[in-house]
């Protein structure tokens, strides 16, 4: 059995056994545990999982977002990744300018309420061509704020001067790999504080690490969705892995994945089940694009999943 299947779904049971019932901020209610660590040896090949069908094409462009330093749904939706629009919606709904159908907790009561749903549906509809086509409204509306995108490539210092952290963390691998503070660092107190974010980052944090001429990479996680979040973080830290390395001319080594409120949500509990019960199969690896250096250079056709034949996809509503 390779190996990313078998820790995820390790933990799935543990969270099944061991997790305690508890309320939380979207209303649907999880089983959680707290704190819990998963490595990954990335040269055993890509974790992206094979118990289900896990999009990495979305979990591509959402890194090549974050990358870009963007924080506006418009790059998301031009792309066809709908993984963030909730929480624009979110905004725009509870604003002065929004004069549609009542939509408060709209998150819960579409996964209760068929004929609201179908409102929803239309207001959502109506959202996404705004931020599409509206240059004005997607400025507003469409920008989810202070979130990772600006933290990782315009961190806003106490001095008043702003620093990309990407940059700053390729250039310190590349000239002073033993270095203990390979950092990057997305939990900007004032933005939390201040709600200048429409959802506080949940990998707050990351750190690199090189031995041997491998590249290794630890993130952490404050709060994890387990079912529908995990599979795609574990991809996405893998990805920015392999294209750091990349660039500075180094294999890949583990990923190390820390949780703290590690969680599935109680309406993704027959669809874990579902996913504890199949065989997991061989990884696909990782090909990029060899003539590009620089991780900024990396388009989606760039980046290439090979040899993925995994079971069939698991639908669940995400708690918003
Ligand atoms: N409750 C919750 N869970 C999350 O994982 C999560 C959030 N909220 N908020 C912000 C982002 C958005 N992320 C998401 C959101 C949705 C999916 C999701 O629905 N995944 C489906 C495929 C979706 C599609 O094809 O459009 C899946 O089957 O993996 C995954 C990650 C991760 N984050
Ligand atoms: O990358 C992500 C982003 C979000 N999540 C999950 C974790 C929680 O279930 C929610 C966030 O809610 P909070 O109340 O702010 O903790 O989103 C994830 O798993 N991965």
């Amino acid at each position: 059995m390779n190996n990313a299947d078998k820790v995820y779904l390790e933990m799935c049971q543990t969270i099944l056994d061991k997790g305690i019932f508890k309320e939380d901020r979207t209303g649907v209610g999880t089983y959680s545990l707290f704190g819990y660590q998963l490595r990954f040896n990335l040269a055993e090949g890509f974790p992206l999982l094979t118990t289900k069908r896990v999009p990495f094409k979305l979990i591509a462009s959402e890194l090549l977002w974050f990358l870009k330093g963007d924080t506006n749904l418009r790059y998301l939706l031009a792309h066809n990744n709908h993984i963030w629009d909730e929480w624009g919606f979110q905004k725009w709904v509870t604003s002065k300018d929004y004069k549609g159908p009542d939509m408060t907790d709209f998150g819960i009561r579409i996964t209760q309420d068929e004929a609201f749903n179908k409102i929803y549906e239309e207001q959502m509809k109506f959202y996404q061509e705004q931020v599409l086509t509206n240059d004005t409204f997607a400025k507003t509306y469409g920008d989810l704020g202070n979130v990772y995108g600006k933290q990782w490539r315009h961190w806003e210092g106490s001095n008043g001067k702003v620093y990309d952290q990407i940059k700053w963390v390729i250039n310190e691998i590349k000239h002073n790999p033993n270095s203990r503070r390979l950092l990057v660092n997305a939990w900007d107190v004032a933005s939390v504080y201040e709600g200048l974010m429409q959802l506080p980052p949940c990998h707050f944090c990351f750190q690199f690490y090189v031995v041997d001429g491998k590249l290794s990479c630890l993130f952490n996680m404050r709060s994890n969705d387990v079912f529908l979040g995990l599979p795609f973080n574990i991809a996405s830290y893998a990805l920015l892995t392999h294209l750091i390395a990349h660039e500075c001319g180094l294999e890949v080594g583990d990923l190390v994945y820390t949780g703290a409120d590690v969680h599935l949500y109680a309406n993704h509990l027959e669809q874990i089940k579902e996913q504890l019960s199949r065989t997991p199969r061989k990884l696909p690896t990782l090909k990029l694009n060899p003539a590009i250096q620089s991780v900024f250079d990396f388009n989606l056709e760039d980046m290439e999943i090979i040899g993925y034949d995994p079971h069939p996809v698991i639908k669940a509503p995400v708690a918003v």
